[in-house]
């Protein structure tokens, strides 16, 4: 580097006060500038150039975090003729990938021991905005970690300014007011967020429950939490009046909707969105003249499933969000609405002829026994090779009443199953379980509990089979299933990319098994088509598919480079069907021009 007669030291205080001013925050004093962190500063030439992370005090003991997240090359050079920075402890200069993103270095080290080192993509591109406390829709494919993404800022957030809440608020505040919220759709992933938090937070001291918490939880442990989770509709029974609302989000700061399409969808979820959108308007007026600590509430939207706005007078939700939050902010993958990068699909046809049609006791009699032969032919290959290794496996149909069936079918034939596969008990044991909205919220809970957790390896193996409706197809971290097999196609493409995502997620290996009926077929014809982005159709029928069983079974989606996002398959009332017979497309037509010509 040319030195120049000018040659200055900085201190990294310097550089973030010069930062500050040139983000046009104005000028203030160095001891008003709370450093959370400097983590890389670049001298190129003449200029020099810093990353950070810090915060400033407003009026009103509001603090404004500032973020310069977005990277070296969208800064104005900062200083001319600087030639060291000084300041920078070692901690700094090693800092962790997360913590160079600005996470509070007692979370990464909890990320650590849970074997976490590296944000993903979604992660690096969510962490600043949210630290500098915008409005953000998260937007990534399912099992990308948006979950962490959201979390991780928000809880620094809330570590590093522990101070700017009332803990014993004395009136106007709900019990249970968090200076967090979390809403998901279901008691279920309510539970497993729970768990996220529990892990993430370990010795933090930081308080989470469920919304309302369970019986068992001593009131006084969690009076005024820093995080709630719960349901909309939750919330809508214990809170129904504007003034309940209001005073439930009474220590509120940031509140994140995740899952946001379905809950921007549903009528209960958008309802008590609007009327927080209406809550923190209102603050924002306030804030200027209220000598209380309010603070305008911060949204995080998140989904893996949010098409993008066409109309101006579009009902969708991401249209609904951008009307009613006009700051929001997006950010998202480029392999949104595409399916996991690590899966392989099979679409297997289950009847010979195009004009065969089946009742629906034989369509189910004919699903069972396909499911059935996949089954033997995929325990077969463990005895084979010699691999018993656990496995768990998820089966969805579109019906309570199919489900059911199919769970029956498979719990009386298990024992020919595993005889005609020659694994053999006790070599491996064999599981059946199944869920569905008519089960017992408390069995619903510990049967998703059970295939959720991580295959214990010291344990003796274990086949766990899971069938299910569309209840479990969403949100949850199914971490170790290997298998999703549609028995039923999905009926729209949101929920075909939700279910094919509760395997190979977090960069790791899965496959995701099609059973394709007559009535499926122009959908299933687009959804492979668009995923593989190939002209040939590899539909097998179910004949070919028994002979495949016996030989190399076709793997039909081989090339990640192919996939091609299934964006275009999304409609308003969310249904393949409808969308495609709008088009009137038939199973040849052009869809494959249409992927090629860049509309898909
Ligand atoms: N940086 C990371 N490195 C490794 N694993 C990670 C990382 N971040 C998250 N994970 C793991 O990835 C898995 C999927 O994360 P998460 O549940 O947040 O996905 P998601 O994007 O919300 O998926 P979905 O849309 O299906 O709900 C989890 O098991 C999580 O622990």
């Amino acid at each position: 580097m040319a030195k120049s007669s000018h040659q200055q030291r900085l201190f990294i205080s310097d550089l973030l006060h010069i930062m500050l001013s040139r983000m046009g925050r104005g000028a203030f004093r160095q001891s008003e500038i709370h450093v959370c962190r400097l983590f890389s500063v670049q001298i190129r030439g003449n200029a020099a150039y810093c990353r950070a992370v810090g915060s400033i005090p407003l009026p009103n003991r509001r603090i404004a975090a500032i973020s310069t997240a977005s990277g070296y090359e969208s800064l104005l050079p900062l200083v001319t003729n600087a030639t060291t920075v000084t300041g920078a402890s070692k901690e700094d200069v090693h800092l962790g990938p997360f913590e160079r993103l600005g996470i509070s270095p007692e979370l990464a080290a909890n990320l650590a021991r849970e074997g976490i080192s590296n944000p993903t993509q979604i992660q690096i591109k969510a962490v600043g905005p949210i630290l500098a406390q915008k409005n953000v829709i998260v937007t990534a494919e399912t099992g990308s970690g948006k979950t962490l993404a959201y979390l991780l800022p928000l809880l620094t957030h809330l570590l590093q300014h522990a101070d700017l809440s009332p803990s014993r608020p004395k009136s106007g505040c709900a019990p249970f007011s968090p200076r967090l919220l979390l809403l998901v759709p279901t008691r279920e992933l309510c539970v497993q967020m729970l768990r996220v938090l529990q892990s993430i937070t370990k010795g933090l001291n930081v308080t989470a429950t469920l919304l309302p918490p369970p019986p068992s939880v001593p009131l006084t442990q969690i009076r005024y939490p820093d995080v709630a989770v719960s349901t909309p509709a939750a919330i809508a029974r214990q809170f129904s009046s504007p003034r309940s609302i209001k005073e439930l989000l009474y220590r509120t700061d940031a509140i994140v909707v995740d899952e946001a399409d379905w809950t921007v969808a549903d009528p209960t979820g958008w309802k008590f969105i609007a009327q927080m959108a209406s809550i923190s308007r209102k603050r924002e007026t306030l804030e200027t003249s209220s000598v209380t600590p309010i603070r305008k509430l911060q949204f995080i939207f998140a989904a893996a499933t949010l098409p993008p706005i066409r109309a101006a007078k579009a009902k969708t939700p991401r249209a609904l969000i951008q009307r009613t939050f006009q700051d929001v902010i997006t950010v998202g993958t480029t392999a949104l609405h595409m399916p996991p990068a690590g899966l392989k699909e099979r679409f297997i046809r289950l009847v010979d002829a195009d004009d065969q049609t089946l009742s629906d006791d034989q369509e189910t009699q004919t699903k069972c026994n396909a499911l059935m032969a996949i089954l033997v032919d995929a325990m077969r290959k463990k005895a084979e090779a010699n691999v018993v290794t656990s496995d768990k496996w998820l089966v969805f149909c579109n019906s309570t009443k199919r489900a059911e069936q199919v769970f029956a079918a498979l719990s009386a034939t298990q024992d020919a199953i595993i005889a005609e596969s020659g694994l053999g008990v006790p070599s491996m044991a064999f599981e059946v379980n199944l869920v569905h909205g008519d089960v017992h919220r408390d069995e619903r809970g510990t049967t998703v509990l059970n295939h959720v957790v991580k295959n214990n390896h010291n344990a003796q193996p274990v086949f766990k089979i899971l069938v299910s409706t569309d209840l479990v197809a969403r949100g949850l971290d199914f971490v170790d299933v290997s298998t999703v097999v549609q028995l039923d196609f999905a009926r729209d493409a949101a929920t075909y990319l939700h279910r094919i995502g509760r395997t190979a997620r977090a960069g790791k290996a899965g496959q995701a098994i099609s059973f394709v009926s007559p009535s499926d077929y122009r959908l299933s014809d687009f959804v492979e088509r668009a995923s593989k982005g190939v002209a040939d159709s590899k539909l097998q029928t179910h004949a070919q598919f028994r002979t495949a069983l016996l030989g190399d079974a076709e793997v039909l989606r081989e090339d990640d480079n192919d996939r091609t996002p299934l964006t275009a398959l999304f409609s308003r009332n969310r249904s393949f069907r409808n969308k495609l017979r709008k088009k009137q497309m038939t199973r040849h037509d052009s869809l494959q021009s249409k992927i090629e010509a860049g509309q898909a």
